[in-house]
Order: C-alpha cells, then structure tokens, then sequence
C-alpha cells in the first residue's frame, strides 16, 4: 500500500506526564522537507527513557512520545532528501549530526548545535509536530520518538544501515552501547594494559566494559550495587566485580586499596549520581587518571569537589553519545559489528511485543533487565 505523503493511524507509547504511560491511536503526519517517515520495528528501553517517565528530567512537554533506541526501515520521504529511499534500514539517532555547525566541523566533538543541548527538540525543526492523539498535538522526544510505530525524525538525524543487520540488535547502536562503548574508546582512548573502573553495569555501563576489554585494558573492575549484574559484567570482560554495600569504607578507598594505593588510570560513571561522579574522580590515579562522567544527573543537580583532585593532574570528562559524530559513525559500528569485531548480544536480557512496554519499564526498575527490546 502506498502510504506516501498520507495520514498514518497506528498505535504509539504516548507520555501523559509522569507515571502515565499508555499504548494510544495516534496519528503521524507526512514527513515535511528534509524529514524521513520510519516505521520502527524494535526499539530498546533505555534509562533516559525512564527518568522523564520519573519526572526526572527537566524541560520535557507533555504528552511525549518516548523513545529514542530504535531501528527500522524507511516508509517514506520528505522533498529534498536524497540520501535515503523507502525500504532503506536505518537507526534514528538521538544526537543528530547537521555537517554545518561550529560543532560538527570540529574533530574534537559531537555536539551538534541541533540537539536538544542548544534547544529542545519536543517539535521538529520547524517548531511543529507529526504526532496527534485524541485531537492533541503531542510532542517529539529527541526528534525520535521511537515508542511508536511510525515516528517522523529530520534527515540529520536518522543513519542508514547495512541492509543484513538485524533490527533487534540494531537498536542498541541507538544509544546504550554506542554511548558506554564510545566513552572508552573516543572519549578516554583507554591504552592498552590500563587498570579501567566501571561504575554502574546497566546497558551503558557493560557497553563500557565491553569498551575497555577491546581497548585492551589488563584490569576492568566493574561497581554495582545490584550483585546480579556480576556475572553479565565478567562474560564482557570484567576481571573484578565489587559491591560498595560490602563494605564499610566509602567505594573510592576500596579502589585505592585494590591498586596498591595509587588508583585506576579511568574511570567511568555510568549512573547519574552525582556522589558517584565524585567517587569515580577521586578513585583515579594523581597526575594521569582520567574519569569520564556518562550518567545524565537528575535535572538541577549540582556537584562540589576539592580542586585539588584536579590541580594534581587528573582529568575529568564528559561523554555524550560516546563522543560518535553520528550520522557518519553509527552506520561504521554497525559494520563493525557485522564484522564481529565485538558482540553486544548479551546486552539484550529480554524481548517484549510493543504493547508490553509498561512491563519493560518494570524490569529496568527492579534491576531484572539489561536491554529489554520491544518487537512492533
Ligand atoms: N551520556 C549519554 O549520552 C547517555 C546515553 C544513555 C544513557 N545515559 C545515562 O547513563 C546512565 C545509565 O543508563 P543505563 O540505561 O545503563 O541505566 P541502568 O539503570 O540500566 O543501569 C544503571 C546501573 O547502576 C547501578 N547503580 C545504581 N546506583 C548505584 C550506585 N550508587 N553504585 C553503583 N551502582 C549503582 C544500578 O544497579 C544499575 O545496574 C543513566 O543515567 C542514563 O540516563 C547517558
Ligand atoms: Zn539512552
Ligand atoms: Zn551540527
């Protein structure tokens, strides 16, 4: 059936406010100029999903259509765009890349000036939504909106895969992985035969272990406080795994202790919390260590540290995304993955049909899942 250019009714996650998610008839509208309509075939539960769910994060208007690690295939195209035709298997992705911005003409970063980090991205571009629902505009999320079947996302911000990779994995390259795994080798470049200490073994944290044990780190020490990640963690490369609520001294001493005093050479927060991001600081090593801050903050948060941490050489940064410009980098992990040069397929604890998506939630928040993947 031809549904270019048409009005689709189909069904959708919508976002009353916090706590109030529910499988609704919506209504998606063309693709405009420079916009691509994607039917979305899987789509994996992230964190970042879950804390605007909590009324965590600041800045979102409701209703919202989460949603923001997918996959799926092309349905149809707005005028203008060339570079991808229905049928074409892409990722939406959640840091868009423009190839225009101060940003994206810059080696060094993968801020592009069209994310939600210079202004929301609850509309698109032109400041208007595909998405109704009962007769009431509901907004976009990271102009990805993947909780529904089909989502409408600017030309900038969708990648196109190799038509062979399977959309149930594909999603993880969304966020979850590229985000943990690209802290490590883009943001830190973590040297071979380095000491690595990975706090929090969600999908973003055992993307980073995944990370550190292809950079060749000689020990990966793995932090959570929910010991049934141990084993998921140690199948990646893990080589010690610890629980801060086995002992009864703060976790960054426990570190120290473990390294002959001296601390790790990375360290990577992967969590949001705030006394964390200090722990994960003041474990690495004086003069070289380097921590890396991959957990999103409750909105408002603040941290303080004794500049000294800092003064005496170490360095402390910042991921988003993993550091991947990504339009040009999501289709080359994919290749990469297709070439087995690593295998993230552990990360996907649990499959669901797309109308379970509440019950997903639920195995996020009692710590059962790693990546549960909603099937459309
Ligand atoms: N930087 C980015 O671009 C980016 C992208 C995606 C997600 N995130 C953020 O990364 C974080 C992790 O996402 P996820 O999907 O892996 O989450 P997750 O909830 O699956 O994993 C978090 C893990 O941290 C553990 N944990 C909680 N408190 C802890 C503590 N005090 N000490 C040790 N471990 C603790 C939990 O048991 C859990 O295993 C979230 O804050 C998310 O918003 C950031
Ligand atoms: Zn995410
Ligand atoms: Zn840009």
């Amino acid at each position: 059936m031809q549904t270019c250019a048409k009005v689709i009714k189909c069904r959708a996650a919508v976002a009353w406010g916090p706590h109030k998610l529910s499988i609704e008839d919506v209504e998606v509208a063309p693709p405009k100029a420079h916009e691509v309509r994607v039917k979305i075939l899987a789509a994996g539960i992230c964190r970042t999903d879950d804390q605007v769910l909590e009324g965590e994060m600041g800045g979102i208007s409701y209703p919202v259509i989460l949603g923001h690690e997918g996959a799926g295939v092309v349905e149809s195209v707005g005028e203008g765009v060339t570079n991808l035709k229905p049928g074409d298997k892409v990722i939406p992705l959640c840091i868009p890349q423009c190839g225009t911005c101060s940003s994206c003409l810059h080696p060094a970063t993968n801020c592009c000036f069209k994310t939600h980090l210079k202004e929301p991205q609850n509309l698109m571009p032109d400041k208007t939504s595909r998405f109704t629902c009962k007769g009431l505009q509901v907004h976009h999320f990271l102009w990805n909106s993947t909780f529904s079947e089909y989502t409408v996302v600017p030309e900038d911000a969708v990648a196109k895969i190799d038509a062979a990779m399977p959309l149930d994995k594909a999603c993880l390259f969304g966020c979850g992985f590229s985000t943990g795994y690209g802290a490590v080798v883009n943001t830190a470049k973590v040297q071979p035969d380095s000491t690595c200490a990975v706090f929090g073994l969600g999908g973003v944290g055992l993307s980073a272990v995944i990370g550190c044990k292809a950079a060749g780190a000689s020990r990966i020490i793995a932090v959570d406080i929910n010991q049934g990640k141990f084993e998921k963690a140690k199948q990646f490369g893990a080589t010690e795994c610890i629980n801060p609520r086995d002992y009864d001294k703060p976790i960054q001493e426990v570190l120290l202790e473990m390294t002959g005093g001296e601390g790790v050479a990375y360290s990577f927060e992967c969590i949001g919390n705030v006394d964390v991001m200090k722990a994960a600081l003041e474990a690495c090593h004086i003069g070289y260590g380097t921590s890396v801050i991959v957990g999103e903050a409750p909105a408002g948060a603040e941290i303080s540290f004794s500049p000294v941490l800092l003064f005496t050489g170490r360095t402390w940064k910042g991921s988003i995304f993993g550091g991947w410009k990504s339009k040009d980098c999501v289709p080359r992990l994919v290749s990469d993955y297709m070439a087995k040069k690593f295998n993230l397929d552990g990360l996907v604890t649990h499959t669901l049909p797309f109308d379970k998506i509440n019950e997903g939630f639920e195995l996020l928040q009692s710590g059962q899942s790693i990546r549960c993947v909603l099937l459309f």
